[in-house]
């Protein structure tokens, strides 16, 4: 199966657009677990077993378990995914961008050490830099293309003059995603989902890739104002947020708070389908 056919699986099964992103911070840990790195893994599951009836993907971010030489419990967490919610698709949100022969070492470790079905890249070193992605069949790899923060402007908001039609740079990211870079139609593109005027610019642009939209929850992007902008029947849209489900309370129930809120974000991303 490939990672886009998870996708929709994954959407019509749990009749959800939401992505929980996994970004553990154990500064913000639950009181009983604050602080202490070596329970990433176990607060992680919690959260994954609490709410993976209720998404479309979950999406853990490797700076939050390297930045605590905790790439081992990501390990361990991926192997929990793949037994306990072996369908939802999995994102490993890396970002990476070098030159093929590393990026051949960063594909390898996305997709065979962790086993993620798709993987975030940066776009910025040119096709070449992704090439080696594209090689595992069936992965998925969506390139930043309008990201959620406000720097963001700094470089994609500006006009490629040497292009005809002269687009702006995430004009451009989206249309190469779209036609002459998907060789296998594994590309998707990361859209924040605090611009929906420029995720419904990169729809009209990109038709038919997924979108990743990171951005609603802590970020205060309008998750009804995303889905309106970005959804398309044939398209799967991914959802993401971290922050508003993971910390959604400090208790023990943490669990249960995450999938109360988690269930709200996806019952209003569902709403706005119209
Ligand atoms: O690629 C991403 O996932 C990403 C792209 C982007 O434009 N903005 C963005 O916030 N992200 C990631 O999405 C998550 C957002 O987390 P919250 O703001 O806590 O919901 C983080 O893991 C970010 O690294």
């Amino acid at each position: 199966m490939t990672f886009l056919d998870m996708l929709h699986s994954a959407e019509r099964r749990n009749g959800s657009l939401l992505c929980v992103g996994l970004d553990p911070e154990p500064a913000k840990f639950p009181d009983h677990l604050k602080g202490d790195a070596s329970r990433i893994y176990d607060f992680c599951a919690a959260i994954v077993d609490a709410t993976a009836d209720l998404v479309i993907a979950f999406k853990p971010q490797i700076a939050y378990f390297a930045a605590h030489r905790a790439e081992d419990q990501l390990e361990r967490l991926m192997e929990h995914l793949r037994r306990n919610a072996p369908q939802v698709p999995v994102i490993l949100d890396a970002k990476r961008g070098d030159i093929g022969s590393t990026a051949e070492q960063y594909a390898r470790e996305a997709f065979e050490r962790y086993g993620a079905d798709a993987v975030t890249l940066s776009p910025f070193m040119g096709f070449d830099s992704i090439q080696p992605y594209l090689k595992y069949e069936g992965k998925g790899a969506f390139l930043l293309c309008r990201t959620s923060n406000p720097g963001g402007d700094d470089l994609q908001n500006q006009r490629l003059s040497s292009v005809p039609g002269e687009p702006l740079l995430y004009e451009h990211v989206a249309r190469l995603a779209q036609g002459p870079w998907n060789l296998n139609g594994q590309l998707g593109l990361v859209v924040g989902a605090t611009y929906p005027a420029e995720i419904e610019r990169v729809r009209a642009l990109a038709p038919t890739v997924p979108l990743l939209i990171p951005g609603v929850g802590a970020q205060g992007g309008d998750a009804a104002a995303t889905v309106r902008a970005g959804w398309r029947a044939d398209a799967p849209i991914v959802v993401n947020s971290s922050r508003a489900i993971l910390y959604a309370s400090s208790g023990e129930g943490f669990a249960e708070a995450a999938r109360r809120a988690a269930r709200k974000t996806r019952d209003v991303l569902q709403a706005a389908r119209g």
